[in-house]
């Protein structure tokens, strides 16, 4: 369903261009309908592999797909559906305008875009808030209205990345809850996290990213039947990574 095959990337940084090494040779499959965790300490690569899978940046070598179809194709947008880490909408759309231009720039009708714009900011909690402009939102609300924006086309494709930053327990287990509901749905959700006790919850499988090189992909129930938790794994991975993996 989402596959990256030996991608690369490389980033010059700063005055002394200094490379630096953001993915080496990911190789990673996610299948229909799994809730995958990519997990990795700051720095590690998880943005820039989703920034890949979104066709946001290319990769110096290798190939990411999403059900079949290279992710450079412009199709593959139609049934992937994208929240970036810190969403940021212009302050003065309401979240009613904010999922109305993002279902016209998928192409749906009228009517299909109002009744999905009312099921899903019931859904993130923000009927009552949705004629209100987005710079008199908290942060917890900017984000669940950008969940309600990548869901407006039903995709097929979730793709998140940190989800749950900024949120309160409360957002937390709403968006944890949506994502549930999306899997129930048959959809494949990719979602970067640093709060491991969500991922844990909610994930079938995780990757562990360390350094630009992944580490381990495991299913959470692998994990836990072993009778370890997703910290001592996760800590196991990036010291055996070693210091200067970590960024
Ligand atoms: N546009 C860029 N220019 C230069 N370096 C970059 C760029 N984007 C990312 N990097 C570097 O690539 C590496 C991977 O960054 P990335 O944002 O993918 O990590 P991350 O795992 O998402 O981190 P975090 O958990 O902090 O969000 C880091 O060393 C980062 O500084």
């Amino acid at each position: 369903m989402i596959k990256f095959a030996g991608v690369s990337k490389e980033f010059k940084e700063g005055v002394t261009a200094k490379r630096v090494k953001a993915l080496v040779n990911l190789s990673l499959e996610i299948e229909q309908g799994e809730i995958f965790g990519f997990l990795g300490p700051n720095g590690a690569g998880k943005s820039t592999a989703i920034k890949i899978l979104i066709n946001l940046i290319y990769p110096d070598s290798g190939q990411a797909t999403i059900m079949d179809t290279d992710v450079g194709d412009k199709n593959v947008r139609r049934f992937v559906g994208y929240l970036p880490e810190n969403p940021y909408f212009y302050d003065y759309l309401t979240a009613e305008e904010l999922l109305w231009f993002g279902g016209k720039s998928s192409g749906m009708a009228k009517d299909e875009i109002l009744e999905r714009s009312n099921l899903l900011l019931d859904k993130v909690q923000l009927l009552e808030a949705r004629k209100r402009p987005l710079r008199t939102y908290s942060k917890g609300m900017v984000q669940r209205a950008g969940l309600a924006l990548a869901l407006i086309h039903n995709p097929k494709v979730v793709i998140l990345d940190e989800p749950m930053s900024g949120l309160d327990p409360i957002g937390r287990k709403m968006v944890g809850d949506i994502i549930l509901e999306i899997k129930g749905e048959g959809k494949t959700v990719f979602f970067s996290s640093h709060i491991l006790s969500d991922v844990e919850r909610f994930c079938d499988q995780i990757g562990i990213i360390v350094g630009g090189r992944l580490r381990r992909t495991s299913s959470v129930a692998d994990v836990l039947k072993h009778g370890e938790t997703l910290e001592d794994v996760f800590m196991r991975e990036v010291h055996a990574a070693g210091l200067k993996e970590v960024r």
